[in-house]
């Protein structure tokens, strides 16, 4: 154990409860000298917190072991009232005994990771975790913090070290008169690995749609209710409505939960052959933008200036005039909107049923290494290349492996990850 740091785990303000965490060699002799006694570990012991002679605050006191906590260090938890004054007092206290420093953004984190108690997927897990602002965000996340994807390349890194071991075979008895041929057995594994390892690069893509957000674009003529409509999915006025048809001009972006997903919707410039040079970039960058999301709200007929993919919903807009072709909304009355949220939870949910395990472009990269490196071992296997630059190229899938989990070549990686926790992390 290093030194000990202290942190609130709570955001700061106001609060019903605030946590103050300790860990490190010293973070159970900071809760003698602040309570008078060590409370018996994983159980909660209510204690006054007193510093020169003064009571601080009543707390609830929680202790963990090493080898047994978050972090895997000794732990001590304050669970406080969460005043302001309350918490700085508790810190300057914890401060002013002088056997702890107050912990880097992502600190407790990165030493549950350097003492084994999380790989790099579930730290990322974690940092989703907290970021998660819908179920499906919460539930992806809360999957790869169990560490899913750790077990998966346990069990590939298994299989790679067997096919390494049975080339390394050939290696070390080279010089045999009778050389068993291993090429069917390497070839066996290998290609079966390959075709798991591609499956599951094919299902980030849905994954990391959960964990980014879609995009949904509405698009139309001008004037079709674009706009209403939007505010009208949104709860609120995010954008200018009005009867002049070309008020839209540049692409306007709500974030919102849809049925449990992360989407931005996108309102666009109404599409029309326009003379003023402005509306016309409008127009250009709604196409664009348009194009480039993953669903279309058409309100009205697609006109042209954009062909409607499948799965993207062909409505009419102002159902309340008695436009009912297809499916009918509006956007001033409300009419149609529940079946047009249907409509679009069900395309969501269609894009991400085949969401894999792993979830971001970190993941793509590390597997797509693996993936060429036994692509290569696979056609050397076919052309009689030398056993040992067969075991160098294994080597490398083994490392990718490894650089997937944070096993190898992390220092990097973390210091990206841990920098975007927040303090008490
Ligand atoms: N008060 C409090 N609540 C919290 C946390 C915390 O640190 N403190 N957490 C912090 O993120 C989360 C819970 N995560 C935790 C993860 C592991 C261990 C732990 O002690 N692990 C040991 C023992 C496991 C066991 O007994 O089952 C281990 O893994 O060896 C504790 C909390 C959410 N709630
Ligand atoms: N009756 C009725 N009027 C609507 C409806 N939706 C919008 N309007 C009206 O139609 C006009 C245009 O609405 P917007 O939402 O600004 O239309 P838009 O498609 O965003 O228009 P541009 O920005 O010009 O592309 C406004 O006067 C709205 O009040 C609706 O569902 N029913």
């Amino acid at each position: 154990m290093g030194e000990t740091i202290y942190a609130s785990a709570t955001a700061r303000g106001r609060a019903g409860v605030a946590i103050i965490r300790v860990s490190g060699s010293s973070a159970h002799q900071v809760c003698a000298l602040l309570c008078g006694s060590v409370p018996a570990p994983r159980q909660a012991a209510l204690r006054n917190i007193s510093w020169n002679g003064e009571i601080l605050d009543q707390s609830l006191v929680l202790i963990f072991g090493e080898g047994a906590s978050f972090t895997g260090e000794d732990v001590a938890e304050f669970q406080i009232h969460g005043g302001i004054a309350v918490v700085s007092a508790v810190l300057r206290a914890i401060s002013e005994t002088g056997l702890a420093r107050l912990a880097e953004p992502g600190e407790f984190t990165r030493r549950a990771f350097d003492n084994g108690m999380l790989d790099l997927t579930q730290v990322e897990g974690l940092a989703d975790l907290i970021d998660a602002e819908t179920e499906a965000q919460r539930k992806q996340a809360l999957r790869t913090l169990s560490g899913e994807i750790g077990k998966r390349v346990e069990q590939w890194r298994a299989r790679l070290i067997r096919a390494a071991a049975l080339i390394e075979a050939t290696i070390d008895f080279a010089d045999e008169d009778v050389p068993v041929d291993v090429t069917p057995e390497v070839s066996e594994i290998l290609t079966t690995l390959l075709a798991e390892l591609e499956r599951e690069a094919a299902a980030i893509g849905a994954a990391e749609r959960i964990r980014e957000g879609f995009e949904v674009a509405i698009v139309g003529a001008p004037n079709a209710g674009k706009s209403t409509l939007l505010n009208r999915l949104a709860g609120r006025e995010a954008a200018i409505t009005s009867e002049i048809a070309g008020t839209t001009r540049d692409v306007i972006e709500v974030r919102m939960d849809l049925a449990g997903y992360a989407v931005t919707l996108l309102d666009t410039a109404g599409l029309r052959q326009g003379e003023d040079p402005i509306e016309r970039e409008g127009i250009r960058r709604a196409v664009a933008r348009a194009e480039a999301a993953d669903l279309r709200i058409f309100l009205g007929p697609p006109e042209g200036y954009l062909d409607p993919a499948p799965g993207d919903i062909l409505a009419q807009g102002k159902a309340d005039l008695g436009n009912t072709g297809g499916l009918a909304v509006s956007g001033l009355t409300g009419q149609g909107i529940e079946q047009l949220l249907q409509q679009l939870a069900e395309q969501l949910s269609e894009k991400v049923a085949g969401a894999g395990i792993m979830v971001r472009e970190r993941h793509r990269l590390a597997l797509g290494l693996g993936i060429e490196s036994i692509r290569q071992v696979l056609l050397m296997l076919r052309q009689d290349y030398l056993a040992e630059i067969l075991a160098e190229e294994l080597r490398n899938a083994l490392r990718a492996l490894d650089v997937l989990v944070g096993r190898i070549d992390v220092d990097e990686l973390l210091g990206e990850i841990f920098s975007s926790f927040c303090i008490g992390k």
